[in-house]
């Protein structure tokens, strides 16, 4: 198995709050993996990590093979990255944003012309290319986003909550593009609180507190908690951490 992310006991330490706790994980090439926990669990921070953006306090990872200690430009160069506050530029056009992040991303004018129109025509904002950013509705501009987070051909994607506030058909033709980049052989690790959304991942991982609880097929983790649904493996999830850490006296806000 080829894998796109591996990371051994990777933890983060702000002052005494440990956000991401010695956690250990891989993620397989052309894979969908599926990054769940509660608000505030550790996810966004792991994504960072991830990305090149925050330096771990301890621990190992390598993101398409450079490692995240010493590396981070070169993942920077070949992820795709969407964050929760996407930034478009919403006084720019559809095209323009496009321009302005081909740009960033040092694309030759052949590059960009070929790249934009693949792009466009993939995320169907093909008549909108005029229509300023700002005018879109929530799932073009997502849309939008996801096309700029592609234009340099990334082997991997990495989504902080790409689909939040998003309508459901919105929601679905997203997730329809997410699948068939997969199928091209792009990696994709996303963080969503839509268990719907999860279940058609093809790997999830699930943090509480900065903890890796669980790992596993949709499947694997439904059967290995004898419950109905992915919903009711997390809800059984936190209350079994929720009664551990009361048992160890862990008060709120302490180390966990
Ligand atoms: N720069 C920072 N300085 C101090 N604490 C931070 C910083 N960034 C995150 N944290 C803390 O680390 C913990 C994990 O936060 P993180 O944003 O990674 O969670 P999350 O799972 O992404 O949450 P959400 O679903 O709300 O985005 C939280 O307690 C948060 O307050």
């Amino acid at each position: 198995m080829t894998v796109a992310i591996q990371c051994e006991q990777l933890t983060k330490r702000f002052g005494q709050r440990v956000a991401v706790n010695s956690l250990t994980l891989s993620v397989p090439k052309g894979s969908i993996y599926g990054f769940l926990g509660p608000n505030g669990s550790g996810k966004s921070t792991t994504i960072r990590m991830l990305c090149g953006l925050l330096t771990p306090t301890s621990g190992t990872g390598t993101v398409l093979g450079f490692d995240v200690m010493t590396q981070s430009e070169e993942i920077k160069q070949r992820i795709g990255y969407m964050s929760q506050k996407f930034s478009l530029y919403e006084d720019l056009t559809v095209e323009e944003n496009l321009d302005f992040y081909a740009g960033v991303y040092q694309l030759t004018s052949s590059q960009r012309k070929q790249r934009k129109a693949e792009l466009i025509e993939m995320a169907g904002l093909k008549g909108r290319d005029k229509q300023l950013a700002g005018s879109l509705s929530g799932g073009w501009k997502q849309r939008l986003a996801l096309s700029c987070a592609l234009l340099h051909n990334p082997e991997l994607l990495i989504l902080d909550e790409p689909t939040a506030g998003v309508d459901p058909v919105s929601r679905r033709i997203f997730w329809d593009v997410i699948h068939e980049l997969a199928k091209q052989g792009i990696t994709v690790l996303v963080t969503t609180h839509y268990m719907d959304e999860a279940q058609t991942c093809d790997w999830i991982g699930f943090i509480f507190f900065g903890n890796l609880l669980a790992q596993g097929t949709p499947q694997e983790l439904i059967d290995g908690m004898e419950v109905g649904n992915l919903e009711d493996v997390f809800i059984e999830l936190v209350k079994r951490e929720e009664e551990r850490l009361a048992k160890a006296g862990a008060g709120e806000g302490g180390v966990r």
